[in-house]
């Protein structure tokens, strides 16, 4: 294996937190596979990418199907002829009240926040087994991972679960040298805040559309609301050797907003 060249996946990362994350990781040096279910977008960030140097490719899947997380490993590998670093950071929200929450939305949101994160540890650390290597995984969990939201009930069960897994994970995985931890943002304005902000307002007749948004970034008390790069900055760090000895540890980086 060539540490010169370290590998880094980062599913979701067509926009959002994990287009911020897979652009810090090419700037620390790794060769980069962006990874989403969005083709026109991965397409366009895939270029943005490559026009400013970074070593990229990028492959269209569904982290909730195990054979196509299988497959995104075997194309990394294939590519870049190792795996260093699979960052799950794929997901989605709904926004309900708890009367209101169905079977489509328990499907959708277990299907990809919580078995797409089961399919890509896995699929990652039998890549890192095979290569008789370290490695790192990351997941995405979220301030909602440790605190359960009104609104946001299957979400944070979701973000609960990937906790959850992020620690069996790390304890089991630990003899390999595999270390398995997960980035628990607050409140950045990407698309999922959009979409959650849209929904809220929608539920609530005394909201204005933005009011969700502020309401839940006015109790951050560094003053202001997420960048994707904080994030990226934490799993840049967790992607370091520097992190070899943290592992199972669900990090918030959320400006100071939930105390654990
Ligand atoms: N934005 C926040 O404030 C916030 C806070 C805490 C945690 N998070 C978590 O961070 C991660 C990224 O969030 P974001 O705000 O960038 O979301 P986003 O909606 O802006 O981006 C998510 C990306 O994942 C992709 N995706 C969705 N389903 C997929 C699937 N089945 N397979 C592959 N790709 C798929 C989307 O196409 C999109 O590009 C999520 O796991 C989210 O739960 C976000
Ligand atoms: C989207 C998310 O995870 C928190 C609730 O901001």
């Amino acid at each position: 294996m060539n540490s010169e060249n370290k590998v880094a996946i980062v599913t979701g990362s067509a926009g959002g937190l994990g287009k911020a994350i897979a652009e810090r990781l090419a700037n620390d040096g790794f060769n980069i596979v962006v990874q989403d279910i969005n083709n026109d977008l991965l397409l366009e960030t895939e270029k943005e990418f490559k026009e400013k140097g970074y070593n990229v490719v990028s492959f269209k899947s569904d982290v909730s199907k195990q054979k196509e997380q299988e497959e995104l490993v075997n194309f990394a590998v294939k590519e870049f002829n190792q795996l260093d670093v699979f960052v799950n950071n794929a997901g989605v929200d709904a926004v309900t009240p708890f009367l209101e929450i169905d079977e489509n939305q328990l499907n959708k949101l277990f299907n990809i926040n919580v078995f797409g994160t089961v399919y890509g540890i896995q699929a990652a650390a039998k890549q890192f087994i095979k290569q008789n290597t370290k490695g790192k995984i990351i997941n995405a969990c979220s301030i909602a991972g440790h605190e359960s939201y009104e609104m946001l009930g299957t979400y944070s069960a979701t973000k609960h679960a990937v906790r959850s897994y992020t620690q069996v994970a790390a304890k089991e995985l630990a003899k390999y040298k595999i270390n398995v931890n997960a980035y628990c943002p607050g409140v950045a304005k990407t698309k999922m805040w959009e979409r959650i902000d849209e929904e809220m307002v929608k539920y609530d007749e005394n909201l204005n559309p933005g009011d969700a948004f502020e309401e839940f970034s006015s109790a951050i008390k560094l003053g202001r609301y997420q960048e994707p790069k904080d994030v990226a900055n934490l799993v840049s760090f967790l992607s370091s050797e520097d992190a070899e000895y943290i592992t199972g540890q669900s990090i918030l980086t959320d400006g100071g907003l939930v105390y654990r």
